[in-house]
């Protein structure tokens, strides 16, 4: 069985590549960019001949959020035409595809933890194109788990964990909104998420939330970041019409995950948990 990785070298395909080797599994195939463009048609059907593929994963999106603003067609071809270009093929081999999506489909206008059927409206280009990404899916295939998360950090790639800890070393004050709340989800838990169904084969195809447990604002995500790695900055709670930026983000993003862990029955660690084993794992990387 072999298993295409597409957005190898991003954070979450680094992940999967670190949880993949400790977990022996050797089916998954990390395609480099130059390789495997999701906007290539023709490399991606001699990838799709060469491998015949049990599984696609997409971890390969424009994720610049803000800058999405300005590049709206670069983000639209990457976030919906390259995931069609995958989902036709998958069509066409049979292949499962797990795409990943994003708690910024959600406008986050309300309080309670959204469920995958409630009402999705992106208030950004990034929502927007990943929500098109999503929606084009089944054109082609109907095998397929769409995985929406939010707040991915990790060892690896920029980052907000690694941004607040370049920020603290070098600031005295950082100013952090408190009124945008969600979860944060450390991206080698997601990557183990991700292998968990692969193994089960579970055929149980659709959209599911996957997100640690708990929640929080960014305010006391930087809080505990600052806490837990021992580093002395004072972090200042601000709204978010203090800290303009060019792409609207969803006030509350907190995801329901009740589905993914009664169909899996996956058991997910609390955010602040992970984050420790990320620091600890970034301290001994420093
Ligand atoms: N980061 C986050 O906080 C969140 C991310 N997500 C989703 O999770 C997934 C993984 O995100 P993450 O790993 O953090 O993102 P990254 O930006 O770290 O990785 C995305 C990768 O995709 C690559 N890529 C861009 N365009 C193409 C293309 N045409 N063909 C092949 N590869 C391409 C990028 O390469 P290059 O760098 O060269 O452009 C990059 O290596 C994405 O779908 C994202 O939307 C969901 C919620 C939160
Ligand atoms: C650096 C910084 C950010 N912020 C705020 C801005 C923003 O609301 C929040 C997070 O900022 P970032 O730019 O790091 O993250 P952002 O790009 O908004 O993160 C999003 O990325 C995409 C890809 C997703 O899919 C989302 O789930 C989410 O993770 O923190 C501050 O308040 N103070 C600061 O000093």
């Amino acid at each position: 069985m072999s298993i295409l990785v597409f957005g190898a070298s991003g954070q979450l395909g680094q992940c999967l590549a670190q949880v993949a080797q400790e977990r022996g599994s050797t089916s998954l195939v990390f395609l480099p960019e130059a390789e495997a463009n999701i906007l290539n048609p023709e490399g991606l059907q001699a990838l799709f001949a060469r491998y015949q593929p049990s599984y696609c994963i997409n971890c390969a999106a424009y994720t610049a959020v803000d800058k999405a603003e300005d590049e709206v067609e670069l983000a639209r071809r990457v976030n919906r035409d390259g995931v069609a270009n995958l989902a036709q093929f998958c069509g066409q081999h049979g292949t499962v595809l797990i795409q990943i999506s994003t708690d910024f489909v959600f406008a986050g206008t309300g309080n309670q933890p959204l469920v995958e059927t409630d009402e999705v409206a992106p208030l950004s280009v990034y929502g927007l194109t990943k929500l098109e990404g999503e929606l084009v899916i089944p054109e082609y295939t109907g095998r397929y788990f769409i995985l929406r998360t939010s707040w991915l950090y990790s060892e690896y790639a920029g980052n907000f964990v690694k941004t607040m800890l370049k920020l603290g070393r070098e600031r005295e004050e950082l100013r952090v909104i408190w009124d945008q709340v969600g979860t944060p989800t450390y991206a080698i838990d997601l990557a183990g998420c991700i292998l968990t169904i692969i193994d089960s084969g579970s055929q149980a195809f659709g959209t599911y939330h996957y997100s640690n447990e708990g929640l929080t604002s960014w305010y006391d995500f930087a809080t505990a970041i600052f806490q837990i790695s021992q580093t002395a900055v004072k972090t200042v709670p601000i709204r978010t019409a203090e800290y303009p930026t060019k792409a609207t983000r969803p006030a509350y993003s907190v995801m329901d995950k009740s589905k993914i862990k009664t169909q899996l029955g996956l058991a997910i660690p609390h955010w602040r948990h992970s984050l420790q084993v990320c620091l600890s794992r970034l301290a001994t990387l420093s």
